[in-house]
């Protein structure tokens, strides 16, 4: 749905429009393009209070800088909607994250104005770095490179690379660390105390405005100016400012905390900043939510609310006449305070996804024993080795794609010792509106290959409790437990626990003809497909594999003996994923087979409803049907012939 925007945001479609304003402008501007966002994703949905607290950075950052030209990164994406609407795409905003619109995250091949794909957090700092030798090795030496990086972000490893890699690399960098106190959670960590610290310390605020302001004055004044700036600064900062140590500690000229929704100073402070050259940090002080008073106070719910009346705040929820199934989010939390309970060994981690995850169910019922340590994949996963070895057994839950960032650890400090660390994979499978950077299409393939790994997934509830209780027994190695976004299929979930057999599927149906091989939540597809085929005369036999590795050799010898024609089914990866494990099952044990496989195809798959993309990528109820019909009819055809 199309929405008016204000007259003053109505004439501008690109920063050059932006820049016919007067300076006095910019506030109104700022109002308008805030109501546009409210306007716009209360009815479309989407990512909510990061895009309302840097209303007004977006506006100064194109307001100031010269972009294109200049490289303006954004981290993560996720807040980054009013500059999409800035900069050329006001007119199809309605259309974000909605299958065949434009993206919920910044995406180079959208607009020259996206300098990096985004997504995933905390790139920002060590792109626009990048983007900023470039330009020095170029010789483009008045290009500007900003990254726009949030505390929660800032929190990882990688952001942490880039700031030490920047720091002696001279190069023109301007970091703003839109410091919000929040992550989708509050944000946690040593790190947010030492930001809260600086923004609170009144001695520091009064004695900085003073030498900020003068020292920018000055080194404004030529290349010489500058180094004695720089001197003088870091001597006077250095023994003064103690605070201000840990980035100037890493080279970094540190200004602020300044307030960022003043529009006309933030634009003000962005121009000075960028006659000075080298590694600069301006430490921006928001509100997330800011403008919606709803989103400002409950920051968590508010960070991506579903579709909201905008005058009333109220959520819509859809109310099902009957009982609905829970997500897989939920089962996952409950399960885990129900087991921790019985066995005293458990502790949950999660790297900034409590909401997320369902963890924070843990966090609440048991805060000692549940840890979110901040955005954080790969430290969430060695920390949980750490506890391995001490004779604990850490659930860490992880979203799939976002464990892509902790690979190495999973080989290196997980699998090759052989500790007991549950990795539960949430958001398995194509993951919706947020498109390929949240997709967890890789998961199967990478977690396949690695020795020693046990790795499985759930078709329902019950198997996922179930999966959750194997994997807590003693000394039973590493384990995978992948599941999807959103619901599962059993209102009436919560049943008495049972030990699976390592390794060992289950057989949903016998049938004739062809057998349909399912691997996680996908397997209610087959049965919904199965009911219809039945109806029209087709009867595939179907077995749930439950485990990926390792495969159950006997079901498959099974399958293999009584079936000529085989569909394997995946909410994964086809290179790698479960069809590739059972081709490489029947190549090494010479049966000879038809084998069709469905799944996620060798190409990124953008955003949309799930049922959009399952249905595009051909592996949906209607698909299964289609790829049963074609192996039946094939074979009625082919004996007719013979
Ligand atoms: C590697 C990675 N881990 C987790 C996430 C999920 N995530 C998206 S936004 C976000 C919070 C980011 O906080 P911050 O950078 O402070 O931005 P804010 O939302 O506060 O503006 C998290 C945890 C992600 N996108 N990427
Ligand atoms: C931007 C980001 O990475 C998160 O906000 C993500 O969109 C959360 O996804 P879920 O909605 O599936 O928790
Ligand atoms: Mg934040």
């Amino acid at each position: 749905m199309q929405v008016k925007a204000g007259p003053l945001l109505s004439k501008i479609n690109y920063p050059a429009d932006l820049k016919q304003y007067s300076e006095a402008d910019l506030v109104q501007i700022s109002q308008e393009l805030r109501q546009y966002i409210i306007d716009v994703v209360s009815v479309n949905g989407g990512h909510f209070g990061a895009s309302l607290g840097v209303v007004e950075l977006t506006v100064a950052l194109h307001y100031a800088l010269n972009t294109p030209y200049d490289k303006l990164v954004w981290d993560v994406g996720h807040q980054a909607y009013g500059h999409k609407i800035l900069t050329g795409r006001r007119d199809l905003f309605h259309t974000n994250r909605v299958y065949g619109g434009i993206s919920g995250f910044p995406k180079i091949s959208e607009s020259e104005y996206d300098t990096f794909g985004v997504g995933h957090s905390s790139t920002s700092i060590s792109a626009a770095l990048g983007m900023a030798v470039a330009s020095q090795l170029k010789g483009e030496t008045n290009r500007q490179h900003v990254a726009v990086i949030g505390d929660g972000a800032m929190t990882a490893g990688l952001a942490f690379e880039g700031l030490n890699h920047a720091g002696i690399e001279n190069s023109n960098v301007l970091v703003i660390l839109n410091d919000n106190c929040m992550s989708i959670d509050p944000n946690v960590g040593a790190l947010k105390e030492y930001l809260t610290s600086i923004t609170i310390s009144k001695s520091y605020n009064r004695f900085r405005d003073d030498i900020s302001h003068v020292l920018t004055g000055l080194s404004k004044l030529g290349p010489n100016a500058h180094k004695y700036v720089k001197k003088i600064e870091k001597s006077i900062k250095g023994t003064l400012l103690k605070q201000s140590n840990l980035f100037e500690a890493l080279n970094f000229r540190y200004f602020g905390p300044v307030d960022g929704h003043d529009v006309t100073r933030l634009a003000q402070t962005i121009k000075d900043l960028s006659a000075i050259p080298g590694p600069k940090l301006l430490h921006c002080i928001t509100v997330k939510g800011k403008g919606f008073a709803l989103a400002e106070k409950d920051q968590t719910k508010w960070h991506a609310p579903g579709l909201f009346d905008k005058i009333t705040g109220e959520i819509k929820k859809s109310t099902p006449d009957k009982p609905q199934p829970p997500k897989y989010q939920d089962v996952f939390g409950h399960t885990m305070v129900e087991l921790a309970e019985a066995n005293d060994k458990i502790v949950g981690i999660t790297p900034a996804m409590p909401s997320g995850s369902s963890l924070n169910i843990m966090m609440k019922a048991m805060p000692k024993r549940a840890f979110d340590v901040g955005i954080a994949e790969q430290h969430a996963v060695t920390f949980s080795a750490g506890l391995a070895t001490q004779g604990l057994v850490p659930f860490c839950n992880i979203y799939s794609s976002f464990m892509q960032r902790a690979y190495d650890q999973v080989i290196h400090d997980v699998a090759i010792q052989k500790l007991n660390v549950v990795f539960c994979l949430d958001r398995a499978g194509l993951a919706g509106a947020d498109g390929a950077t949240h997709h967890g299409a890789y998961d199967i393939a990478y977690m396949r290959c690695i020795p020693n790994l046990i790795v499985s997934s759930p078709m329902n509830e019950e198997e996922l409790r179930n999966l959750m209780f194997t994997a807590q027994q003693e000394n039973i190695g590493p384990f995978v437990i992948r599941y999807p976004r959103g619901n599962g299929v059993m209102p009436d979930w919560k049943r008495p626990f049972k030990a699976l057999k390592i390794g060992e599927g289950r057989k949903i149906c016998d049938g004739e003809d062809v057998a349909i091989l399912t691997i996680g939540h996908v397997g209610n597809f087959a049965v919904e497909a199965c009911t219809e085929l039945n109806s029209e005369g087709f009867h595939p036999a179907h077995y749930d594999l439950r485990f990926v590795k390792p495969l159950d050799e006997a079901l498959l010898n099974e399958v293999f003996s009584k079936y000529k024609n085989v569909i394997t089914v995946e909410d994964g990866s086809l290179p790698g994923g479960v069809g590739a494990a059972v081709l490489e099952f029947m190549a090494d044990n010479n049966y000879n087979a038809q084998v069709v496989r469905l799944g996620i195809p060798d190409k990124f798959i953008d955003h949309g409803e799930q049922p959009e993309l399952w249905a595009e990528c051909g592996y949906d109820k209607n698909a299964i049907i289609e790829a049963v019909r074609k192996v039946a009819i094939k074979r009625t055809t082919d004996s007719m012939a013979g």
